[in-house]
């Protein structure tokens, strides 16, 4: 029989996955449910999905693969439901949502019923929402945050990528408390601010139309994400109350500094506030779809016989080389070809490679 995948949610991050998915899974059969009908209409009339259900409950028991792809709070209800089912064994529970510590949480009480929960966000997407903005190339060059758990066996993590391989995102794996300290930085409390300026800027529109009209490219930039869906970010924000209650404090002291700054005319603090944000934001590695870091990656080739996975990690964990993250590149259903290795630094990498070498693997610099 071939391999079942149930999505639940199907707007733009269930139906951008749906086709990633299918391009590189031909032969799985890919079910969507959605609360909304017209969504579920929508995703197979697009072929986003090869079925629709109205009652995912009955789908999830011979599922391999179920993805959550709702707004957070729902998703986080949705893992609950899925606590009272029975689900197969092997099957593999993965979620979307943009915050992880409440929804890591309450996947880990199925990680107690042997089924495996790995949180997941993809690190693109658009202001845009529906199965309608769904684009099977969404994720290409991004990364794509898995935040597995302690009792995650790396063989499930590595499963989940080779599912999503199809993404043609980058993989990192953080703890869920970082992910949430660390995207609240670079998504949530620039979301806060975008909304904040358009608030702002609407009221004094209120008093002069002209205003509106003379926002320039800057201010369009700026507020872009503003048009997102309301209900996706309110869920954002109240399961990451806590980092954001911080990052807001220093938001304002940040703030009052300015307003000090101006309010003393203080012109060389004022420059150099400017000149030390501009040096800053040069050197960002930002790319088009995200941040970009330097990678040190390893390729590997592995012949296809089981445990190869866990001879290459042990031999560098035997020399306390941590890896950051692992993906087959090359795999045709169960035959593997070529892992990509991530460390944290090119010495690592360096030593990896002498070290893989010296066990007779071969391994290349690039793909
Ligand atoms: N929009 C973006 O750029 C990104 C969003 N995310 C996360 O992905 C998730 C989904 O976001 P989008 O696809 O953008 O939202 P969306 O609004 O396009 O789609 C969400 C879909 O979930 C459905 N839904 C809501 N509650 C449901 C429930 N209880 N059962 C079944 N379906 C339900 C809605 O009807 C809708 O069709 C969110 O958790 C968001 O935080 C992650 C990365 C990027
Ligand atoms: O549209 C944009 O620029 C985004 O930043 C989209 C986005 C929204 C939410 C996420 O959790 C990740 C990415």
């Amino acid at each position: 029989m071939g391999k079942r995948v149930v999505i639940i949610g199907l707007g733009l991050i269930g139906g951008s996955l749906a086709l990633s998915i299918k391009r590189e899974h031909q032969n799985c059969e890919i079910i969507g449910f959605d609360l909304d009908e017209k969504a579920r209409q929508l995703a197979l009339s697009l072929q986003v999905i090869d079925r629709e259900t109205v009652d995912y409950k009955k789908e999830v028991p011979t599922a391999n693969l179920i993805i959550i792809a709702t707004p957070v709070q729902s998703a986080v209800s949705i893992l609950d439901e899925l606590r009272q089912l029975h689900l197969q064994e092997n099957c593999i529970v993965t979620d979307v949502g943009s915050t992880k510590k409440t929804i890591v949480e309450k996947g880990m009480e199925l990680q107690k019923m042997g089924v495996h929960f790995i949180g997941g966000h993809p690190m693109a997407g658009s202001h845009k929402s529906g199965v309608t903005a769904s684009n099977g190339r969404l994720f290409e060059n991004a990364f794509y945050i898995v935040t597995p758990t302690p009792g995650t066996p790396s063989s499930k993590v590595i499963q989940l990528q080779n599912w999503l391989r199809g993404t043609g995102a980058r993989f990192i794996e953080l703890s869920p408390n970082d992910h949430d300290r660390f995207v609240g930085m670079v998504s949530h409390l620039p979301h806060i601010i975008a909304s904040s300026l358009v608030h702002q800027t609407g009221k004094m529109g209120q008093e002069f139309p002209i205003v509106s009209q003379l926002a320039a490219g800057g201010f369009r930039d700026i507020t872009r994400i503003a048009s997102s869906s309301p209900s996706m970010w309110r869920d954002i924000l109240l399961n990451n109350k806590e980092p954001l209650l911080e990052m807001l404090s220093d938001w304002e002291y940040a703030m009052k500094n300015v307003r000090e700054m101006l309010n003393q005319g203080d012109g060389e603090a004022i420059y150099s506030f400017f000149a030390e944000a501009k040096a800053l934001r040069d050197q960002l590695p930002i790319g088009k779809k995200g941040a970009m870091m330097p990678f040190n990656d390893l390729y590997v080739d592995v012949p296809d016989h089981p445990g190869v996975i866990s001879d290459v990690t042990g031999i560098l964990a035997s020399e306390k080389i941590s890896i950051t993250n692992i993906q087959i590149i090359e795999a045709r259903e169960d035959i593997m070809g070529v892992l990509r290795l991530s460390f944290r630094s090119k010495e690592d990498l360096l030593l990896a490679k002498k070290i893989l070498n010296d066990h007779m693997y071969e391994t290349y610099d690039t793909p």
